[in-house]
């Protein structure tokens, strides 16, 4: 059986992939990304030995997919990509498994489009890529909501009116991705984890906390859309309603305008008129930069209490994402103030993004999360009728 897995995950200005080899539990050949598509775009590869950037044409997904291809063409030898498996963002009310991505599921998905603008096109274009590129591929949709959907009612809705709640209008969660491949992982290295209340910080590009409870999350940060919740990058996370009414009455701003504010121009970015990036904003001695990082701490420790609170309490708290895995810093402010919790950072395990940083009676884990191998697991179970 010499059949590839190839996983892709397409965002606003990154696609990722990794390629398989296909069987029961498919392993891992490479992985790598385009970054910085439609400006000074570079593809990363890692594969085998240290990682290699090369800068490349990529004005868009599409273009971005295409570099990937070229790039993995030898590393195909010969062999046929039977799967290709996506992320995509926004699943909807219906989507709680992985599905196959024909016409009519595409055209449903596109409907998502306005909830996730910096992901749900994107991840869209590139499945059409990918079907061109790949014409006899199984191409499979993996659902960042579809962690989410067993929410209890309160976490589910929001207190408009009902008729809203039965339109769609309620809260879906993301990067389930992530959290599914977190909460197996601490089991794993972690037995006595199991069915116990975990709550999960997906700090990257996009935050969000997941309180996990028996191995289901039960509540999530993110909501209808992802920009609710902890402030991100570029996207404001929560906001007073109230100010989107008023910026409208007084200013005159579109829909269009205040969702281009609150996806593109807030968040870190907004904050500190530095950078989204949060390894700059460490890096500078600018006041608005460490008012920034301030901030995002502050609300990250905010929603762990709020978290705690929805679990009546918290068997092990865990860090994953870009800043997760790899700020000691910004763990060690968040953790500073956690000790109600049972939380206590050990502070040289922490500094050397050891898995458990913590010393205290809760357990604290930095877990390196993977998207892409629950999305090559998923191609893998829809490719075994084929075989
Ligand atoms: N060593 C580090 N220290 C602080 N922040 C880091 C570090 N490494 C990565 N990051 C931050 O992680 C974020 C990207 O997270 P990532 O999960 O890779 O994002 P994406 O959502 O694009 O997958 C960026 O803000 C980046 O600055
Ligand atoms: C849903 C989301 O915010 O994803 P990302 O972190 O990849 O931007
Ligand atoms: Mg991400």
């Amino acid at each position: 059986m010499g059949q590839r897995i190839l996983t892709v995950n397409a965002g606003s200005s990154s696609v990722k992939f990794a390629l398989y080899k296909s069987g029961e539990d498919p392993r891992m050949i490479a992985r790598g990304l385009v970054q910085g598509i439609g400006s000074n775009s570079s593809f990363k590869f890692k594969h085998g030995g240290p990682d290699s950037t090369h800068s490349v044409k990529a004005s868009n997904q599409t273009d971005a997919l295409m570099v990937i291809l070229e790039r993995i063409t030898p590393l195909l030898e010969g062999q046929e990509v039977a799967g290709v498996g996506h992320r995509i963002v926004h699943g909807g009310p219906l989507r709680a498994t992985p599905t196959e991505l024909t016409d009519d599921v595409m055209a449903d998905l596109a409907t998502f489009n306005p909830l996730a603008p910096l992901h749900q096109p994107h991840n869209l274009s590139a499945v059409e890529a990918a079907k061109r590129a790949f014409p006899y591929a199984l191409q499979i949709g993996c659902f960042d909501t579809a962690f989410h959907r067993n929410h209890p009612w309160e976490n589910d809705i929001y207190a408009i009116p009902r008729r809203f709640y039965k339109q769609g209008i309620k809260r879906y969660g993301f990067h389930g991705l992530s959290y599914d491949y977190v909460s197996h992982q601490i089991v794993r290295e972690r037995p006595e984890l199991r069915n116990k209340r975990l709550i999960i910080a997906h700090l990257g590009s996009g935050a969000s906390i997941c309180a996990v409870n028996n191995g289901h999350s039960i509540s999530s940060t993110m909501g209808f859309s992802p920009l609710d919740g902890l402030p991100m990058s570029t996207r404001s996370g929560q906001l007073d309603p109230g100010i989107l009414l008023y910026l409208m009455e007084t200013e005159g701003m579109s829909a269009k305008e205040l969702t281009h504010m609150l996806y593109h121009e807030s968040g870190l970015l907004g904050l500190s008129g530095l950078s989204a990036d949060m390894q700059v904003l460490e890096a500078s001695d600018a006041p608005e930069a460490k008012d920034a990082i301030e901030y995002f701490v502050y609300r990250v420790r905010r929603e762990i209490g709020a978290m705690a609170a929805t679990l009546s309490g918290i068997d092990a708290l865990i860090f994953c994402g870009g800043i997760g895995e790899n700020s000691a810093r910004i763990r060690a402010q968040i953790i500073d103030r956690l000790g109600y919790l049972g939380i206590e950072l050990d502070g040289d395990a922490n500094d050397c993004n050891a898995r458990d940083i913590g010393k205290g009676p809760t357990p604290v884990m930095v877990i390196p999360t993977d998207e892409e191998q629950v999305i090559a697991d998923a191609v893998a179970r829809a490719l075994i009728p084929r075989h």
